[in-house]
């Protein structure tokens, strides 16, 4: 019979995660979706855990000496505390189970994402293990044979006790201990192996999902953004991603190497004593048990924390978005405080699932505890029956400590699956929100051609997404290639919506928009978007060089072309007089530049981009009169020969209008030149005589924005 004299000397690794964390390393993510460091994971968490961790459970050391993911959890705790709430706010941390609603208390922040299950959020992100599916089998392999690897030299300590300590014979010890040093080298290759390649494999699943979900969020309309928050926006695009990596490829290979080390482990605990692993394994559903009564509410306080970082990051972004208005009314304390809501129903969701977590340890560490002493207690009988030595039952009860740390394991990947769904359910309600518009099927597209710019409005009739009520109704005109169309109207009226019906932000409900005849869904997007420049209210500016910033209207122009096009636009002196030119970075929030000159940086895009049909939403808005003026010039140039569709309340650029629109409630109430619909007196005379103070007094031409030559 095989003996154990002492506790393994060599440091054996224990294979499984623990995704729970009583061996969790400071920083290491909780299982219920908390996301993960920045920084690539460690090793442990595909499965396999350092000595210095397996070590202990049992063994000399003890529970409370592995406990370093309690520690972790601490730190973290108090450290995220101060993202700026006060230790006030701990009181109120919730008892387990009350955090149910604590992530909706909080302002704006709402649940809108779909409730999935583990099972159907794997389903879904599943396929995109695709490519590196082979990887995932030979970490398996790896994995595997690191269980094979660590039961091997289990038997081979067995062996040596037996054999060459109990005995005292040296020559017993060589052969096992060749051997044994064998098995050990070849557990650290295919150790080095699965870990390397698992790290690889994740961050290559990360980037994948985060590609997709962000190349689909780039296809949604604008009204997705106006109910979501961006902040929101971005903890979905980076905490959630990476909350599902968990899910399916570490899911997956923590689960194989969870199974296999207990069939292995179990294998070897028979074949040691099969009458105390039985006793070992009577108590074995308890863990299971355990794991099922707390994945619901580990789901719900997960739920809590991936919908409580979005807000921290959208009160965050939102405030520093909006420092001129904090400060300008003083509104720091309001926006503290608002902080402050947000990041106590953090705090609160966060506290609460670090003791759910430690209330399973414990418990666990208590079934534990059940399960050696039934052990204990078989292995007193045995020993007072004369039929074992004590030293065996240590040995035995020493084994325990690689035994169960798998068993659990599988019961906390329930629970680390269950928690990684709250992610899934966030990032599913984005790639289920469908695109406003799309291409024209493969082969259906029209075959581009020349465009002249002709742009109709047939009958067109507009609802939003959701909205109750129609924006535009039976709205149509007509604009010939090189004409100025200008549509006015009260604020809103449906004007911006002509525009982002003209670019193919929204189809029509009815009607039809069409390009020199052909209706814009029949196009492919891009080519609708290369002839058709809009200039909206708000200036766009990347973050980047005020070169790149020109060159995005026509990438791959050439220097040359970019400094013509800042020239036209009346861009090029100021560039020029800044101490790095066109290298100068700039950003929408820059300080370095004016808004009447980003707006002719702007200009200067739409010059390069050179499309022969023109939207500009409000072109002058917000600029002073000064700067107004500046930037007309080169308006002029850009709109000279192209088909331009100006929507502005600022009636002084329509004397120049070969034609204007006048909205009301959605429909066009008048058409004309400037001069008739002065004469006649209706809707449009109204508007401009209250925006000159005296009503249809002033019937002359205002030659602010002559077409004339340049
Ligand atoms: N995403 C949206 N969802 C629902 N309704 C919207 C949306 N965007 C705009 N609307 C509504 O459509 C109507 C027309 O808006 P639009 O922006 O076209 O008006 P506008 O004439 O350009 O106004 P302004 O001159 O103030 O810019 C408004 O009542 C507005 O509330």
């Amino acid at each position: 019979m095989t003996s154990y004299q002492d506790q393994p000397t060599m440091q054996l690794r224990a294979i499984g995660s623990d995704p729970v964390g009583r061996h969790r390393r400071p920083g290491r993510p909780r299982p219920y979706g908390r996301h993960r460091p920045k920084t690539a994971r460690l090793p442990e968490e595909y499965g396999y855990v350092p000595m210095a961790d397996a070590h202990g459970e049992f063994g000399g050391d003890g529970g409370t000496h592995g406990d370093g993911g309690t520690h972790g959890d601490g730190g973290r705790t108090s450290g995220d505390g101060s993202k700026g709430c006060d230790g006030g706010e701990s009181g109120n941390s919730g008892k387990v189970g009350e955090t149910g609603n604590s992530g909706a208390t909080g302002e704006g922040r709402e649940r809108t994402a779909p409730r999935l299950t583990a099972r159907q959020a794997f389903r879904r992100f599943w396929p995109l293990t695709q490519g590196d599916r082979h990887r995932l089998v030979l970490i398996c392999v790896c994995v595997i044979a690191a269980a094979l690897a660590e039961t091997a030299a289990i038997l081979l300590f067995s062996d040596l006790t037996d054999n060459a300590l109990r005995r005292g014979s040296l020559s017993a010890f060589w052969t096992p201990a060749a051997q044994w040093l064998v098995v050990a080298v070849l557990g650290a290759a295919v150790g080095y192996l699965g870990n390397s390649l698992a790290v690889w494999t994740a961050e290559r699943f990360v980037l994948r999902l985060r590609a997709r979900v962000f190349a689909h969020v780039q296809e949604l309309p604008p009204h997705f953004f106006q109910r979501h928050r961006q902040g929101d926006l971005v903890e979905r695009l980076t905490g959630d991603v990476e909350s599902i990596e968990q899910m399916v490829v570490s899911g997956v290979v923590s689960t194989v190497s969870a199974v296999f080390s207990t069939v292995l482990f179990s294998l070897a605990a028979f074949r040691l004593r099969w009458d105390l692993a039985l006793a070992a394994f009577v108590l074995a559903p308890l863990f299971w048990l355990a794991a099922r009564r707390f994945s619901g509410r580990i789901t719900s306080v997960a739920r809590d924390e991936r919908v409580a970082d979005g807000a921290i990051t959208s009160v965050v972004e939102e405030s520093l978005g909006n420092i001129v208005l904090t400060q300008a009314y003083n509104r720091k304390d309001a926006e503290e405080r608002r902080l402050g809501r947000e990041a106590g129903a953090w705090l609160r969701a966060s506290v609460a699932g670090a003791r759910m977590s430690e209330l399973y340890e414990q418990l666990v560490e208590v079934i534990e505890t059940l399960c050696v002493l039934a052990v204990i207690g078989l292995g007193a009988w045995e020993i007072s029956q004369d039929r074992m030595t004590i030293g065996q039952l240590l040995a035995f009860a020493a084994f325990l400590g690689y035994l169960y740390p798998p068993i659990r394991n599988l019961g906390q990947l329930g629970l680390t699956l269950t928690a990684a769904t709250a992610g899934a359910e966030r990032l599913v309600e984005i790639l289920d929100a469908e695109p406003a518009v799309s291409d024209p099927p493969p082969g259906a597209a029209v075959v581009p051609w020349r465009v002249h710019g002709t742009v109709e409005f047939d009958r067109v009739g507009f609802r939003y997404p959701g909205g109750d009520r129609r924006t535009l109704a039976g709205v149509s005109f007509t604009a010939r290639p090189g004409e100025f169309v200008l549509i006015t109207g009260a604020s809103g009226a449906g004007k911006s919506t002509v525009s982002k019906l003209l670019t193919r932000f929204y189809d029509p409900v009815e009607g039809q928009v069409r390009l020199d005849g052909v209706p814009l869904p029949a196009m492919p997007l891009d080519f609708l978007r290369e002839h058709v420049t809009l200039l909206p209210q708000e200036t766009l500016i990347l973050h980047d060089t005020i070169r790149e910033n020109i060159a995005c209207g026509r990438p791959g122009a050439a220097e040359h072309e970019i400094v013509q096009a800042a020239r036209d636009a009346a861009a090029h002196d100021f560039i020029a007089a800044l101490p790095e030119g066109y290298d100068t970075r700039i950003d929408p929030h820059t300080a370095r530049l004016s808004g009447g000159q980003l707006q002719r940086i702007a200009i200067a895009r739409a010059m390069l981009r050179d499309a022969p049909v023109l939207v500009l939403d409000e072109p002058t808005t917000g600029l002073d009169a000064l700067a107004a003026r500046r930037v007309v010039r080169p308006l002029r140039r850009l709109m000279s020969g192209r088909t331009t569709i100006m929507i502005t309340h600022d009636l002084n650029l329509a004397p120049d209008a070969d034609r204007v629109l006048v909205l009301d409630h959605g429909r066009v109430v008048e058409t004309g030149t400037h001069r008739d619909l002065l004469a006649l007196g209706g809707a449009y005379a109204r508007l401009h005589g209250s925006q000159n103070g005296s009503s249809q007094a002033d019937t002359g031409p205002r030659p602010t924005l002559r077409l004339g030559p340049l």
